[in-house]
């Protein structure tokens, strides 16, 4: 069950601990096709007060294979006082092509046309492989809200190209974090991951020395999130296993994910967590 209690306390950790001050809500870290229309609702709620005074932005994702619950999703994004909402495609009938993404799109952002609207590309996960350059090419022409994309695959081809087609005010924001330094490289202007729920700080210093032109040190981090990854893979990660990272290093719970999908076997957990703090201490 959604646990609204933990809300607070998970947002104070990020701000101090990770110095993340940006949320991306109901994404899939979090959950948000498992969940029901009023829970997503419950949770921007009390994303959007707890926020107030504390965090800089809480961008809602509001996608869902109904178009109304879509639209229903925005209105209340709205309502509830969010920065802005993103949308990923339909999955089960999927869009036969960008045409018909873009159509779907503009709908929902149409429901909520004060609010800057996202698309969130995340083909491993939709299925959905329309390139996201054809999806976003123009499209501020038919939502005048549209303000940029949140990037996960790794396609940096494709990446490179929205950058180049995209106005300069939209954010592009890139969402593979085992490469993200590449996507800095090609124009990315900020990131959205599951691993910075608890590699916040580490990637900032990243960032830092990317913006002072210092690649040797941005490299460094990199690889060292590639090496935690890597071997976080080889032990099975997933969101599951995600979700029992964060219960870790924030020391609070977070609880198992909801079914179909099944929390990882503790020693699996154990040795990630292991490899973790050792990346951790090389700070
Ligand atoms: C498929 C997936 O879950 N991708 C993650 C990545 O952060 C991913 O876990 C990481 O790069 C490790 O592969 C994010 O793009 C998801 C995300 O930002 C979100 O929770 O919405």
């Amino acid at each position: 069950e959604v646990d609204l209690s933990v809300v607070e306390p998970y947002a104070e950790y990020l701000v101090q601990k990770q110095g993340v001050k940006q949320v991306f809500l109901n994404g899939t870290t979090g959950e948000s096709v498992s969940l029901s229309v009023e829970e997503r609702k419950r949770l921007a709620e009390e994303w959007c007060k707890i926020g107030k005074g504390r965090l800089d932005q809480v961008v809602v994702h509001v996608g869902c294979p109904s178009l109304k619950d879509s639209r229903e999703l925005a209105q209340h994004a709205a309502a509830a006082g969010a920065d802005g909402i993103a949308v990923i495609s339909p999955s089960f009938f999927k869009p036969s092509s960008s045409t018909a993404l873009r159509m779907f799109l503009k709908e929902i952002a149409a429901a909520a046309p004060c609010l800057p609207f996202y698309y969130y590309h995340i083909p491993s996960m939709t299925s959905v492989h329309l390139p996201a350059r054809d999806v976003v090419r123009g499209i501020e022409k038919e939502i005048p809200s549209f303000r940029g994309v949140k990037f996960s695959d790794q396609d940096l081809l494709d990446f490179g190209q929205c950058v180049s087609s995209c106005p300069s005010d939209w954010s592009l924001l890139y969402g593979v974090d085992e490469q993200l330094l590449g996507a800095l490289a090609m124009g990315a202007t900020g990131a959205v991951g599951s691993t910075y729920n608890y590699l916040g700080r580490k990637v900032d210093h990243m960032l830092l020395a990317f913006n002072k032109g210092d690649l040797v040190q941005a490299r460094a981090v990199q690889c060292q999130l590639q090496e935690f990854l890597s071997f976080a893979i080889g032990h099975g990660f997933g969101l599951p296993m995600n979700k029992q990272l964060m219960s870790e290093v924030s020391g609070l719970p977070l609880g198992p994910p909801r079914l179909p999908l099944l929390p990882c076997p503790e020693q699996d957990v154990r040795a990630v967590v292991g490899k973790l703090l050792s990346i951790l201490g090389e700070e």
